[in-house]
């Protein structure tokens, strides 16, 4: 990675959400920053990392733009790592508009593009990219949970983690290739006993942080849970209730929900996918309620966590096609309590016998019980998504990057020639870089950084 200053070009943006706001941030960075500010100002800028309240003139005319207050950093103690200046202008759109199209004159500015200081941060060595990946994570955060594992990433530990093992794997690779220099004879054999337990070792904690059910990256995206049951069970009413608005309509007719309507929600800080779905029956009337019924069984086989409605006005009857979707990963509920008698719920509740499936008694009309099933699939979310004492891998090409590592540890293990035993350790070492950002990843910035807004 490149620790000098690359950038001639200096970038600008307003880096707060576009609208009207109290205070808006504008931010400057690269060689132009300070003359910039003093364009603005009229004045030479300020000392470094202390706020000023400055007025601010349009270069050209003159024109007041705003009374702001002006912050400026030098390179490299800057976010980017290069003279940095921030405005922060009252959040009106004309003293925005004003600002940025002042700047838009002076000579060697442009706007930024999206996530561009954030790489610059990167290819000037302030962050690695899991650091920078978790910069997006942390502005996306929409829970507790997201925001702990987006600070957490962003503080290092994913990065120290992997640069940890990248360490051990250096350390292996100068014993193999000096024991490759130094042998008397060219004799076959793979890696030596001294280094075997390094690559096995490392191997094996690489399958366990694999292994761990993807919370890292379902807590980015959210846990999907599936609203399943026979029409008219009352699943749109209950993702209503659950959502506490109006997103699924909800009709007396069977068969009224005909594709997923997904909302989501925010249960005990963790990040949830609620998916309303077509009800289940044999005979659709027509077909696009049979594409329906089809999208909610596929929609229920990828969901992490399923809540299977029963009608318990029909009880002890229970419907056998959502019957049949009841597993671990299910809530069982039985919906409409306000309508049930005696006769309906006593013989029901005996029917799902497993203490785990002990079914959750609700009224989607009244609220009762919507409090219990909350809780319930908190508990749920919980179990899947909180994150333990050791970071989670977050996204996908970190898994894909780990998974080819490790299979290149295994390799080197039964490599017949320390040679080709040294050629696999690098390889190993190489794909732990690229999730770091440590090697070769050019090719991947376009697409990390695009997803980042404008300012960032
Ligand atoms: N009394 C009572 N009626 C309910 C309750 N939940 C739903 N209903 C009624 O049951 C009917 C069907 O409700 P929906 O929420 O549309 O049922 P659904 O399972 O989404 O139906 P489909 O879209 O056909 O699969 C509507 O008339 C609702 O008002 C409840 O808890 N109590």
């Amino acid at each position: 990675m490149v620790t000098t200053n690359l950038f001639t070009t200096t970038i600008y943006a307003l880096a707060t959400a576009p609208g009207r706001s109290g205070v808006a941030v504008v931010r400057i960075s690269g060689p132009q920053a300070g003359s910039a500010l003093a364009a603005l100002t009229g004045r030479t800028p300020p000392a470094p990392r202390r706020a000023v309240l400055t007025k601010l003139r349009d270069p050209r005319t003159g024109d007041a733009l705003d009374d702001a207050l002006v912050l400026r950093f030098t390179a490299p103690a800057s976010f980017t790592g290069e003279d940095v200046v921030e405005l922060h202008l009252h959040g009106g759109r004309a003293v925005v508009t004003g600002v940025i199209e002042a700047l838009a004159i002076l000579p060697g500015l442009r706007l930024a593009e999206p996530g561009e200081f954030t790489r610059r941060a990167f290819e000037n060595g302030k962050l690695d990219l899991t650091e920078a990946e978790a910069v997006a994570d942390l502005i996306d955060a929409e829970t507790t949970a997201q925001r702990r594992q987006a600070l957490r990433q962003m503080e290092g530990a994913l990065g120290k983690l992997y640069d940890g093992w990248r360490e051990r794997l250096t350390r292996a690779l100068a014993h193999i290739e000096a024991d490759i220099d130094f042998a008397e004879d060219d004799l076959p054999g793979g890696v030596a006993d001294a280094v075997r337990p390094v690559i096995a070792g490392l191997a094996n904690e690489i399958a366990t942080h694999l292994d761990d059910g993807g919370r890292g990256e379902r807590l980015r995206e959210g846990l999907h849970i599936a609203i399943v049951g026979a029409p008219n069970a009352g699943k749109s009413s209950l993702l209503n209730a659950l959502a506490r608005r109006d997103a699924a309509i909800v009709s007396a007719r069977a068969g009224t929900t005909r594709d997923i309507i997904e909302v989501h929600l925010d249960l005990g800080g963790y990040p949830v996918v609620l998916a309303d779905t077509a009800g289940l029956r044999e005979a659709a009337a027509d077909e696009v309620e049979e594409e329906g019924i089809r999208r909610a069984r596929d929609r229920a086989a990828r969901a992490d966590v399923k809540v299977a409605v029963f009608d318990a006005t029909t009880l002890p009857d229970l419907d056998p096609a959502t019957l049949d979707l009841i597993d671990a990963d299910t809530v069982v509920v039985f919906n409409k309590t306000d309508l049930a008698t005696d006769g309906n719920l006593r013989p029901g509740l005996s029917l799902i016998v497993a203490p785990i499936l002990a079914p959750i008694l609700v009224s989607a009309h009244t609220g009762a019980g919507l409090k219990a099933l909350e809780e319930k699939l908190t508990v749920f979310s919980a179990d899947r998504l909180a994150i333990g004492s050791a970071p989670s891998l977050t996204r996908a090409r970190h898994r894909a990057a780990l998974m080819e590592c490790r299979e290149s540890l295994l390799r080197a293990l039964d490599a017949p020639l320390p040679e080709l035993a040294a050629e696999d350790v690098r390889l190993a070492s190489r794909a732990l870089g690229r999730i770091t950002g440590r090697v070769d990843v050019e090719d991947l910035l376009d697409v990390i950084f695009q997803d980042f807004c404008i300012g960032k």
